[in-house]
């Protein structure tokens, strides 16, 4: 399938370019991505890493949890997260090395992410997914916000101070986390440049 430049309106996230000839079929399309988008991160959620004294894993969830709100929109990366949120408290095995349930010091960062889609959905709607320096920009922001939410949690859950939060919660995370937003500085635009935007 190819885009011309013309279907590119400004304001538009990448799934906006999908074509759909009804308002019926873009209901059937924001469905098919929003359940994508869940998917996406439940399988990005494997590739888990344990880190050694931590209780939270190096995994691929951040990068597809930003990926998704970048792509998706605001609205439809925030309905995809809190679908892979409530489906994997629901007993989904989707959470980070096939876990499931609320009862673990983890979770926060998984209510991080789904505040960090929207986010991000949000920031890529006004540009913030156009080039290499703004896609980084976003994704800086999308990940302190997932942190934001996931260290105060990991302090209350695993009963550990601010500073033990950070040294298990966020310092082991930084370098992996910013070879993530290297990949979606990658990947955004060169999406982007497919479709025949060459803003
Ligand atoms: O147990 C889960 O499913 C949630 C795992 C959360 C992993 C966090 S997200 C931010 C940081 N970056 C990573 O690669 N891992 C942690």
């Amino acid at each position: 399938m190819s885009f011309s430049a013309s279907t590119v309106r400004p304001g538009a996230v990448l799934a906006d370019v999908l074509p759909a000839s009804s308002a019926g079929r873009a209901r059937v399309r924001d469905t098919v991505l929003v359940l994508g988008g869940a998917a996406l991160t439940g399988v990005a959620a494997q590739i888990a890493v344990p880190v050694p004294g931590s209780p939270v894993p190096v995994t691929g969830q951040t990068f597809a949890a930003l990926l998704v709100g970048a792509s998706l929109g605001a609205r439809r990366g925030l309905l995809s997260m809190a679908l892979y949120a409530v489906a994997g408290v629901a007993g989904m095995p989707w959470f980070s090395e096939g876990a499931s349930g609320a009862a673990m010091p983890s979770f926060g960062y998984i209510l991080g992410m789904l505040l960090a889609a929207t986010v991000v959905g949000a920031l890529a709607r006004r540009g913030g997914d156009r080039g290499m320096l703004r896609t980084a920009g976003t994704m800086a922001a999308g990940m302190a916000v997932t942190y934001a939410v996931g260290v105060p949690y990991l302090a209350v859950a695993a009963d550990l101070t601010a500073g033990e939060a950070i040294a298990d919660g966020l310092v082991p995370f930084l370098v992996g986390d910013a070879l993530k937003a290297a990949l979606a500085m990658g990947a955004l635009p060169a999406a982007w440049k497919l479709v025949g935007d060459k803003s």
